[in-house]
């Protein structure tokens, strides 16, 4: 017998609220920067969101990265949904942008090249330079991370490598969760998700380049009883959503 009949099964997820990263236009990754006060307005406007389509959660996946969990926390205020179980890992946050974390977007494309920012953001198998093993920011001085081996903390990532270790996540922990019957929401990042996106939706190498995913914006995905994607979309219309995906991508200009 197929598990769960005929059910649909809805998965929501949501990039973090705006950063203080996003907003300086800095490449972040795994640099942990709080909401500015715009981002904190967007998670709770997404919340709403949810609230008025009638979504309510019974657990929650963050990243461990502040920004992403500080999202959570404004839409679970929203849902009085404080009470729900939360599992933060490593495997969701944002893709490790390595020596380009700290940079300027907008500067780094004047002296590189649009192009070469294109190739570093938006290519799929092509890594930034990675961080030397000296560098202070290197993941294996951050505490939240003192468990793992170190040949897993990533130096530098492309969203291939991003897709290798967020799918792991994605099957072993939330697929479980969901063919349970759990309504689950996922709080993370551009690059996290869209390694989720590229995987579910099966888009080309070629085509997730020009996908962006904005802000706080919640995207629905439902599912089959095989958890085979059968739609999906994000609870905005869809003139905004163009406008906010459109601003993304501009990020990479010299301007
Ligand atoms: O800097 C980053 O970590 C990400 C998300 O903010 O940026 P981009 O959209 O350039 O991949």
């Amino acid at each position: 017998m197929k598990k769960g009949g005929d059910k649909i099964y809805k998965v929501v997820f949501i990039r973090h609220g705006e950063s203080i990263w996003n907003k300086e236009n800095r490449f972040t990754g795994w640099t942990d920067v709080g909401l500015t006060e715009n981002g904190v307005k967007e998670a709770h406007f997404a919340g709403q969101l949810l609230k008025q389509n009638q979504f309510g959660f019974d657990v929650a996946f963050t990243s461990v990265l502040t920004r992403a969990i500080m999202t959570y926390n404004s839409i679970a205020t929203e849902l009085n949904g404080h009470y729900v179980p939360v599992h933060k890992h490593w495997r969701l946050n944002e893709r490790h942008y390595g020596a380009l974390q700290g940079l300027n977007k907008a500067e780094t494309a004047a002296k590189h090249g649009e192009a070469k920012v294109l190739e570093w953001r938006r290519s799929y198998d092509i890594p930034p330079p990675p961080l030397e093993d000296n560098d202070e920011r290197h993941p294996k001085l951050d505490p939240r991370y003192a468990g793992l081996p170190q040949d897993v903390l990533p130096k530098t990532e492309s969203l291939k490598l991003t897709v290798d270790r967020v799918l792991p996540f994605w099957y072993d922990q939330i697929c479980p969760a969901i063919l349970d019957g759990q309504r689950v929401i996922v709080a993370a990042h551009g690059n996290s998700l869209r390694a989720i996106v590229k995987h579910l939706s099966g888009m080309s190498d070629a085509e997730i380049i020009k996908y962006n995913i904005p802000t706080a914006c919640p995207l629905v995905y439902e599912f089959d009883q095989n958890l085979k994607p059968l739609k999906n979309y994000y609870l905005l219309d869809e003139k905004t959503l163009k406008e906010r995906m459109q601003a993304v991508a501009n990020q990479g200009k010299a301007h």
